[in-house]
């Protein structure tokens, strides 16, 4: 009988949650902002445009002017300036993004315009355009109305905007956002440094080459390490691997206590048997808040807090995930990442839920909700079925032809297993963008049912659509 009470997912996530904080704020510099959560609000110092600027390529004009032939009596380009009014008249030429100049209203966009060529105009015999003693004119074809082709003042962003807001997270758009404002210095909340340790002795370096009796290649700790950088660790610490015994578990622990990580993952050694010591180290210095959760894969996971007073009375959580590799991949995606997510300051850690349909029968486990690996696909047809297979023999398009995209609303998502789900099976986890909440039930969900899956990873693996899906139905 195990010590600890089986409880939900959600009542593990709610725990782990309700013992992770945001970690305060840090100073960062723009090129270090990209993925982080702002601590404080952003606002703009000043206008953008700063001036009247152009939209096109033309002449600022005075709009009641209408048509006609016009003196050009100056330039405006961006980033250079001549100070000359335009008076009711005459014309200035200008550039895309330039100020627009005193008096002007409007811009005419040179494609409805005509430079006069020489003998047309007042300047006969000179250069294109130019009138006597070097006056350049201008056909205006094409009458503006007042404000036409000019961005005001402060219509992009407003001087005292709030721009971004406290709690957002810094995407590339934001990146150009901070930059366009002029915040090169930004507070963020600090991210988690994160350690990874293995154990187990029959667990040896991924360069092992043979393996010896009773040895398999650590797969969990790259893995994890790698999944932490992801998930948004500030610094992630590499402890190796423990070994079965009391004493080196304990160095590790007292290793990552030293670091002053704010977070430890372990993997393996912690289910039933007489070597599985981590529940045990925990139990004597810290307290578990869980130990057994009903979940296929990763029913052992383990959740405990060490507070160390010999540090400020911080606290450390620690993550004991079960050794069998997609237990430890599924595990950390539903536990894990949610908390560096909410330390990193995001106010929605939790992953992203969508619906798609199964694309073939899934047999339902009776006692625990399994998350059952996918790959997700947009398609009008379910992927890798008798449908897909027909529509893909279908003769192809005459070879100029491009194949038509697929009608928008004729696609749904699809949810594609990647096959045998037995939790030491990592390659069920290869190119896995869902995992699937598979309700614990007798029977079998026949194909065609809608499932919720949980998002893992941007769609970048998901299989393109040949000829793509169209924007609007029937376009
Ligand atoms: N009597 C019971 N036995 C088990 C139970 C149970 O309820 N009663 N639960 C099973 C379940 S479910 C899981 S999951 C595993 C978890 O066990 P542990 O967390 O104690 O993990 P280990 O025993 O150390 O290892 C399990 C498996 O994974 C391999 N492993 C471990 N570490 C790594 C690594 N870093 N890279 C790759 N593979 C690793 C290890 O060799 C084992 O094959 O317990 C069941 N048992
Ligand atoms: O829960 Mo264990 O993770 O089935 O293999």
């Amino acid at each position: 009988m195990s010590a600890y009470k089986m409880i939900s997912i959600p009542e593990a996530q709610d725990i782990v949650l309700s013992h992770t904080q945001p970690l305060g704020a840090v100073t960062v510099g723009l090129a270090g902002a990209l993925g982080r959560v702002l601590s404080e609000d952003v606002r703009a110092p000043d206008s953008l445009p700063p001036f009247p600027a152009s939209i096109k390529d033309g002449y600022a004009v005075v709009a009641a002017d209408g048509c006609g032939e016009f003196p050009v009596i100056g330039e405006s380009r961006a980033g250079q300036l001549d100070d000359v009014p335009v008076r009711p008249g005459t014309v200035a030429y200008i550039t895309t993004g330039a100020p627009v100049p005193p008096g002007a209203d409007a811009v005419v966009q040179v494609e409805d315009t005509e430079a006069l060529p020489p003998g047309e105009g007042e300047g006969e015999g000179e250069g294109e355009g130019e009138g006597e003693g070097g006056q350049r004119r201008v056909r205006i074809a094409k009458a503006a109305r007042p404000g036409q082709d000019i961005r005001p003042v402060g219509s992009d962003i407003t001087e005292g905007d709030i721009v971004l807001r406290a709690g957002e997270l810094v995407g590339v758009a934001e990146v150009g956002i901070l930059a366009t404002v002029g915040a090169v210095q930004l507070r963020v909340h600090a991210t988690p440094k994160v350690a990874v340790l293995s154990t187990g002795d029959e667990v040896v370096d991924p360069a092992t080459r043979p393996l010896g009796p009773g040895q398999i290649r650590d797969a969990n700790r790259s893995m994890l390490l790698a999944a932490a950088a992801r998930g948004g660790a500030g610094e992630v610490v590499d402890l190796g691997v423990a070994r079965d015994t009391p004493g080196h578990l304990e160095g590790c622990l007292a290793a990552a206590i030293d670091q002053r990580v704010d977070v430890l993952i372990t993997s393996g050694g912690v289910s039933m048997g007489d070597r599985d010591l981590i529940k045990p180290l925990l139990q004597r210095q810290g307290t578990i808040h869980f130990g057994r959760v009903r979940m296929k894969p990763g029913k052992p996971l383990t959740f405990a807090t060490l507070s160390l007073p010999q540090q400020g009375g911080r606290q450390m959580l620690v993550f004991g995930l079960p050794g069998n590799p997609v237990s430890s991949f599924v595990c950390f995606h539903l536990v894990v990442l949610p908390a560096l997510r909410k330390m990193a300051g995001w106010a929605h850690p939790a992953l992203r839920r969508v619906a798609a349909r199964l694309t073939s029968p899934l047999r339902l486990d009776p006692e625990r909700p399994e998350y059952h690996r996918a790959t997700l696909q947009w398609s009008t047809v379910p992927p890798g079925t008798p449908a897909a297979a027909a529509a893909a023999a279908e003769p192809p398009p005459p070879a100029a032809a491009a194949p038509s995209p697929a009608p928008l609303a004729a696609c749904e998502l699809w949810a594609v297993s990647t096959g045998n789900q037995i939790s030491s099976r990592l390659l069920s986890a290869r190119s896995a963008n869902a995992l699937l909440e598979i309700p614990c039930a007798e029977g079998v969900l026949p194909a065609g049912s809608l499932v919720s899956a949980l998002l893992i990873d941007d769609l970048g693996c998901m299989p393109v659509p040949a000829g793509g899906v169209a924007a609007t139905p029937g376009f």
